[in-house]
């Protein structure tokens, strides 16, 4: 019997590739940058199974051209790249990586809120460029989380899992806003749950960790700008698409809120031109959530575990329920 065939979007690590070549024919796109769409196009019409990026656009397009495709394998946690509505409707199943990134992700958010909160790049900038002329009493000052209250907007794993970091730092509060209680988790980590406006008035720090979804897009826009405190921080480590960028932008500029730390933002790359690169109060990070040497190596391993059971009808360690 012939073996299934997979397509590879992105060059991965031996272990991952090795397991799908113990069990499929595979084609990779071996490039260090996406793969370009007419070649993506080109080579999933008679795979079986797609192992794809968060970079890699899956929708109605792609998909009329790939007939023979039976499961498609993301190697992330989020899926807003994927066409949800057209995948279920050809029954085709998804596999994807939660859990095994939700600790390098809620290490990374806690990283920028520091790094944003206590202006690391920019006094790191300023030593090195002259600008630490002498110890002084009010330079490179920030806020401190010790005392403070911190919103996190959608407390699944990776929010819980900021929750839990936050705590050793004596922050005062947790707010955690989602759309249904989550009141065994939330009370060991001792934190509340409030509505979205109650989170951005009562919040110095607001974390997002939602994901991006309809419903999500865009509910960080002016007026949600305008109900935080003046001397607030905005860290997003979600999607870009849950905030109205310009709205961010004029909130920086204005001083609404005091400073973001974003690891994700729309488009990506963030274009060199964006105002945003030119705001001393916001910290930029190439969505590195899960870049850790683990978290990315168990994450391409998972996406070959997925593709395989899914291809041998088995049942899949992390299906995506559609
Ligand atoms: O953003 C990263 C992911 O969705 O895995």
């Amino acid at each position: 019997m012939s073996r299934p065939k997979v397509y590879v979007t992105r060059e991965i690590n031996p272990e991952a590739l090795n397991l799908l070549k113990e069990n499929c024919e595979v084609t990779s796109w071996t490039g260090s940058s996406p793969v370009p769409r007419a070649e993506l196009l080109k080579n999933v019409s008679d795979v079986d199974a797609l192992f794809c990026l968060l970079t890699d656009k899956i929708d109605k397009d792609l998909l009329d051209k790939a007939k023979k495709l039976k499961v498609i394998g993301t190697m992330s946690v989020g899926y807003d790249h994927l066409q949800i509505d057209e995948i279920k409707s050809r029954n085709i199943k998804v596999g994807y990586t939660p859990n095994i990134l939700t600790d390098a992700t809620a290490e990374l958010t806690i990283a920028l809120l520091l790094a944003t909160s206590r202006r690391l790049l920019e006094a790191n900038r300023e030593a090195r460029t002259g600008g630490w002329a002498a110890w002084s009493p009010f330079w490179m000052c920030g806020p401190g989380l010790s005392g403070s209250t911190v919103g996190i907007v959608g407390f699944g794993r990776i929010g819980q899992e900021i929750g839990k970091r936050l705590k050793p730092f004596k922050v005062k509060r947790i707010l955690y806003q989602s759309r249904s209680a989550k009141d065994d988790q939330a009370n060991e980590i001792g934190a509340e749950r409030v509505n979205f406006d109650e989170l951005l008035k009562q919040s110095d720090f607001v974390i997002v960790t939602i994901s991006l979804a309809p419903e999500t897009a865009n509910i960080f826009n002016e007026e949600a700008f305008k109900k935080m405190k003046p001397t607030s921080i905005f860290i997003n480590t979600s999607r870009g698409g849950v905030v109205d960028q310009d709205a961010l932008i004029k909130a920086l500029q204005n001083k609404t809120i005091w400073a973001a730390g974003l690891d994700v933002m729309t488009p990506e790359p963030l274009p060199l031109d964006s105002p945003l690169f030119k705001l001393e109060n916001c910290v930029i990070l190439p969505h590195i959530g899960s870049a850790t040497l683990d978290a990315r190596k168990n994450m391409a391993l998972l996406t070959s575990r997925n593709i395989i059971a899914a291809l041998k009808n088995e049942k899949m360690p992390e299906e995506l329920i559609l």
